[in-house]
């Protein structure tokens, strides 16, 4: 099963290798403002599922949402020791 640490690994090196038809380098050309907006889409979508749909589409929207967290972390070159500082 994927992780949170192997995601972020994964996407890490899509950043580095840019292979055609990844959703993750188009999300990064888009750039932090494009990210940022889709972070708050995301975000409005687990509020919603949690409220008003089943428990497995809110996991969904949930890992859709730490997706989009760390394509933005990618984009601002954030390593996960930057972010679990904090926790
Ligand atoms: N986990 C994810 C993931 N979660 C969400 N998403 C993206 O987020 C979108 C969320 O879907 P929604 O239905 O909420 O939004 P939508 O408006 O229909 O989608 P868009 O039109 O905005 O693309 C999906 O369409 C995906 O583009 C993801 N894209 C990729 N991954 C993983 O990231 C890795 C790298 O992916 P690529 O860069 O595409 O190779 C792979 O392991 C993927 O499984």
């Amino acid at each position: 099963m994927k992780t949170f640490e192997s995601l972020f690994a994964e996407l890490t090196e899509k950043a580095r290798t840019r292979p055609a038809g990844s959703g993750t380098v188009a999300q990064l050309d888009a750039g932090v403002h494009a990210i940022g907006k889709k972070i708050v889409e995301e975000a409005a979508e687990v509020w919603m599922a949690a409220e008003h749909e089943s428990d497995e589409a809110a996991a969904e929207e949930i890992s859709q949402l730490l997706y989009h967290l760390q394509v933005l972390m990618v984009a601002k070159g954030f390593t996960l020791e930057d972010v679990y500082a904090h926790l």
